[in-house]
């Protein structure tokens, strides 16, 4: 039997180095090509991943990490789990993805604690399983005809159903996964990798169960490949120890993210994740080196080195960034470099010494500086607010962005192409703002936005007017699907050399005696979707990007802005995956919320967003951010939010508009929903708005649904006894 090669990858990016895989979606989406074409698109993708990591001298490929969509879709579909209602869709795998023009799609949630989306497996008690193992086979065969041997990854059972709710469907599972180990033996298969990244988070002593009995179940089967489990985005804690009393032959730790265990590993091949798959930075060597010597204390047979999980969540190659300041690109290390550092350090291990664990711990923890007591309680904020603003019961605003108008984009770009001066953009930006503001009171809304036309991207606009963060140009992570975001990189102090956006605040006040809200990003978020420096403790470089964030406000309160919006749709995102971490967690992310707003007047009203989140579990720490209005995505997720806001102090106001879908709602709908939330809620704190911005729509969509949204709001504002 093969041993496990000494050097691998838990994955790899598959959107392409210029993006690839996103240009080939698109046009086969839009019937500018054919499923052939894409297909074809998509082998090559593979065939140069193949090559490029080979060619940097990686031992152990991958395959089958690859997808057209999303790796946890491609699980359901190989084990049949394809709701009857998308049989009939012309393709089948799209529909599901993305929905057709009579079927929603599969719901999405992240994928633990990334930014990376994935779609939730649908399984009902009558799914009926049936294995399809044409995409992992046609892999691995198109690896060998390239002359690559490849170890085929998956999604492992235990993940795939704690994520679509179904533990209760192992049994009925699991024959599938043996069934599949089969023909992978037939295909001369070594080596099989299950991923089990569910194991990061707690787990009950029944979940456990199910892993050991999973992993007894599969190591039994007669014919097989070697298993490797891979556990990631953290410890597996309780989970090591069962899975290593199964009989899977490799077992992969995030020794980024956590520490050598004190579990006994006799016996069993150790895949040492010691380089970060989730940041952007080098490895030092002596670190990895320290980490890889500690793991002869767990009495592992072998050791070889990888990444902490997949590279997916990392730009493809430093070396198409030769714009960055060489000093930081000398700390950095993207997909490609990691993958030679993987190698490096698989080189190094002959000569390792065996040493003690290492000593080096977390950095220790700062106490949270203690809320400035800035502001005063609700209700006299309320009161002076009500008295400035002067609005009706159930207000009606948006989130913050109008439609991202083709020709808004196309002039951002002949700006950076240098086509276009930056007078000229200005003025473009200018008029959309007057557009925006011209529409908002024409169709009768009471809180007025500027639309957020300058914006190329709610935390990259930020990222580039602050000191501390680099942009890139290519350094594209899948977000998902066709979708991908260019993170920024926060490698340094921050500060604000300048006010960001109050000039556009100020120009669209001045165009109207309607309340306008000054729009900014949170300092929790633009953190969450940046890559951060790691030499400082998280919370402290959230406190950072918060006092920046509190100068801005102050900026804007003082240009005259009655109403601040700072949005925080990535609160829920950083939560650890391990309850035990949990409550600091929020504790500091509330604190650098209310840092970065309370040092506004009473008579200046504080609003927040959230959306896309599962809010109904962080409600006390949502309460906690203090801010006058909360407004929260809830059309899109059929309302639940309101069956948990009951107890909430403040202003909410839960989307009545799902921005996802072109679809507009008739003002009946929306009425029907602002009832709902009449039931749930006093009508004085209610407020009405979209789910979230409107960027992604047009122009003609939006007019429409915000005159239904307004005409809903004045229907029930009249039934409303005057308070
Ligand atoms: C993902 S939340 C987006 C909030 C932002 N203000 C917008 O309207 O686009
Ligand atoms: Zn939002």
């Amino acid at each position: 039997m093969s041993p496990f090669p000494t050097s691998t990858v838990l994955g790899y990016p598959r959107i392409g180095p210029r993006r690839e895989l996103k240009r080939a979606l698109e046009s086969y989406w839009d019937g500018r090509s054919t499923r052939a074409e894409l297909e074809r698109a998509g082998a090559e993708l593979r065939a140069r991943t193949w090559r490029r990591l080979a060619g940097l001298g990686l031992e152990g490929l991958p395959s089958n990490t690859f997808s057209l969509y999303d790796h946890v879709l491609d699980t359901a579909v190989l084990l049949g789990a394809v709701p009857e209602r998308y049989r009939e869709a012309a393709d089948p795998y799209f529909a599901m993805a993305r929905g057709t023009d009579g079927l929603a799609p599969l719901r999405m949630t992240k994928w633990f604690d990334t930014n990376y989306h994935c779609l939730v497996p649908e399984l009902g008690p009558d799914t009926a399983f049936k294995l399809d193992a044409a995409k992992p086979l046609g892999e691995i065969r198109e690896a060998r005809a390239l002359g690559y041997e490849t170890r085929p990854v998956f999604v492992g059972p235990v993940t795939f159903l704690l994520l679509a709710g179904a533990l209760d469907r192992l049994d009925d599972v699991l024959p599938l996964y043996e069934q599949l180990l089969g023909e992978l033996a037939a295909e001369g298969v070594a080596w099989a990798q299950l991923d089990e990244p569910a194991l990061a988070a707690d787990r009950t002593p029944e979940e456990l169960a199910a892993v050991r009995a999973a992993y007894e179940r599969l190591g039994a089967v007669r014919a097989r490949p070697r298993l490797f489990v891979a556990s990631y985005f953290g410890e597996p804690g309780a989970a090591l120890p069962a899975l290593a009393a199964t009989p899977v032959e490799a077992i992969g730790l995030d020794l980024v993210r956590g520490g050598v265990p004190a579990v006994d590993l006799a016996g069993k091949t150790v895949v040492a994740g010691v380089v970060s798959g989730r940041d952007v930075w080098r490895t030092p060597p002596e670190r990895a080196l320290a980490t890889l010597a500690a793991l002869s204390a767990t009495g592992a047979e072998r050791v070889v080195v990888s990444t902490s999980c997949s590279l997916l969540h990392v730009p493809h190659d430093l070396a198409d960034e030769p714009e960055l300041d060489p000093a930081l690109r000398a700390r950095l290390a993207f997909a490609d470099q990691k993958v030679a550092e993987v190698v490096a350090l698989a080189g190094a291990l002959d000569d390792l010494p065996a040493s003690g664990p290492r000593e080096s711990g977390p950095s220790v923890a700062l106490p949270v500086p203690p809320p400035d007591g800035g502001r005063s309680p609700y209700p006299v904020r309320a009161a002076a607010q009500a008295a400035r603003l002067g609005l009706p019961p159930l207000p009606v605003t948006t989130i913050g962005s109008f439609p991202q108008t083709g020709e808004l984009r196309a002039a951002r770009a002949a700006v950076a192409a240098g086509t276009l001066t930056e007078d000229a953009y200005e003025r473009r930006v200018a008029a959309e703002i007057e557009r925006v503001i011209r529409l908002q009171e024409r169709l009768g809304l009471d809180v007025l936005v500027h639309g957020e036309p300058e914006r190329n991207d709610m935390v990259q606009y930020f990222a580039e007017r602050l000191d501390g963060f680099a942009v890139t140009r290519n350094g594209w992570v899948q977000s998902y699907g066709s979708r991908c975001t260019r993170p920024p990189i926060l490698h340094g102090d921050v500060r604000r050399p300048a006010p960001i956006t109050v000039r556009w605040a100020e120009h669209a006040r001045s165009l109207t005696d309607k309340p306008v809200k000054g729009m900014l990003t949170g300092p929790v978020t633009i953190v969450a979707w940046s890559f951060r420096r790691d030499d400082l403790p998280l919370r402290d470089v959230v406190f950072q990007v918060a006092e920046a964030v509190r100068e801005e406000v102050a900026d804007l309160e003082a240009a005259g802005l009655p109403i601040i919006q700072v949005d925080e749709p990535a609160l829920r995102e950083l939560l650890p995956l391990r309850r035990a971490a949990q409550e600091e967690y929020l504790e500091w992310a509330v604190a650098a919320y209310r840092r970065a707003t309370s040092g506004a007047g009473d008579s200046t009203q504080i609003h927040t967003h959230l959306c896309y989140s599962d809010a109904d579990q962080i409600l006390a720490a949502i309460d906690g951010l203090d801010a006058d209005v909360t407004t929260i995505e809830s059309a899109r997720s059929g309302a639940r939010i309101l069956g948990a806001v009951e107890g909430f102090g403040r202003g909410l106001g839960p989307g009545v508009y799902d921005i996802h879908s072109p679809r507009v709602p008739p003002a009946e709908e929306v009425e029907e929903l602002l009832r709902r939330t009449l039931r749930a809620l006093p009508a004085g704190r209610v407020w009405v708005n979209p789910d979230c911005g409107l960027k992604t729509r047009t122009y003609e969509q939006v007019e429409a649904a915000l005159t239904n949204v307004v005409t809903a709001a004045r229907r029930l504002r009249a039934g409303l006894s005057p308070a």
